[in-house]
């Protein structure tokens, strides 16, 4: 109910958190932790995530992410989104593991329910996406940007990417697994989700998480000419197109949303699944220490 009010709230241009600007010609709206400008190509916006201090995926920030992302679907003046990073070396830590550890079945299930509604709306989008991937990605960084159409990685080895979640004890659902097949087909996605490889870009590149790895400074121009050249396809053959190759796999979710929530809300509440993130945080906090 919260969540819904808020939803209302922030889709209301101009609220409190969701405010429109026009800045030098640019239309720009900001929400606390998504931040939307329509600058560059005619029709095209940059949403930046700006989650510090990692972009974890929290549950407000995936409401506001799905909002934002709603509006731009609305704005018919909207064609594509290039999706990147505010934080310094960090695309997206993936989902926040504090809302997968510690809290009650009916926050897990609320969670669940909001990471599936982000996936199927960037996903299933009619607009273009590209993802300009300007720092580490792991399990739902990679996840975002497996969503896109088209990735550009910086070339800094630090970064990683890649569905790491058997790392940390936990399974990737079917639905990531049937994206991270459908990009980088059976026997590499087999592979790598039993590994929970990170791969570094060039690693990246050759398997083909991503498809191209340019130097830092020039990911942002390099997704700006991609998308320049995606523009020029007329969108009803193009967004035809990508709902033939997606639909099969975003109905295979749709069609059992609530059984999935259930698979969830009572995997990540078993202790030993608990228990396992609970190592993993200790891990991340031992790292700095
Ligand atoms: C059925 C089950 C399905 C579940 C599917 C889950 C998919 C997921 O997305 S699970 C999340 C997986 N994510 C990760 O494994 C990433 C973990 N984080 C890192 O590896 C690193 O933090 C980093 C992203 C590479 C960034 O490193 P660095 O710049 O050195 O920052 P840190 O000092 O490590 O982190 C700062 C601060 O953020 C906290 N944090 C990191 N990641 C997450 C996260 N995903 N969720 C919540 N919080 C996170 C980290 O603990 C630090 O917190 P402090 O309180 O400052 O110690």
């Amino acid at each position: 109910m919260a969540l819904a009010a808020a939803r209302r709230l922030l889709l209301h241009a101009g609220s409190r958190l969701g405010r429109r600007e026009a800045v030098d010609g640019a239309r720009r709206f900001a929400n606390k932790r998504v931040l939307v400008e329509t600058e560059g190509p005619a029709g095209v916006a940059v949403m930046k995530l700006r989650n510090p201090p990692v972009n974890s995926l929290s549950l407000e920030c995936l409401t506001e992410f799905t909002i934002s992302l709603e509006k731009l679907e609305n704005d018919k003046s909207i064609r594509g989104v290039i999706l990147t990073s505010e934080c310094p070396g960090i695309f997206s830590a993936g989902l926040d593991l504090l809302e997968m550890y510690g809290r009650n079945p009916a926050h897990y299930a609320e969670y669940w329910k909001n990471v599936q509604e982000l996936w199927l709306r960037l996903y299933t989008s009619n607009m273009i996406l590209v993802s300009a991937i300007n720092g580490a990605s792991p399990a739902g960084g990679c996840l975002l940007a497996l969503c896109c159409d088209y990735r550009v990685m910086a070339d800094n080895p630090k970064y990683t990417i890649g569905l790491n979640e058997s790392l940390l004890g936990i399974v990737a659902p079917f639905w990531f697994k049937d994206m991270y097949v459908n990009t980088i087909g059976h026997r590499e996605a087999e592979r790598a989700l039993q590994l929970g490889t990170l791969f570094s870009p060039a690693e990246a590149l050759k398997v083909g998480v991503v498809d191209e790895v340019v130097p830092e400074d020039q990911v942002h121009s390099k997704a700006r000419s991609v998308m320049t050249k995606w523009l020029a396809i007329p969108d009803h053959s193009r967004q035809l197109t990508k709902n033939m190759m997606r639909k099969a796999t975003a109905d295979s979710l749709i069609k059992q949303r609530e059984a999935d929530i259930q698979n969830f809300t009572s995997f990540i509440s078993k202790d030993s699944i608990q228990k396992s993130l609970h190592m993993y945080l200790e891990k991340l906090k031992q790292k700095k220490g």
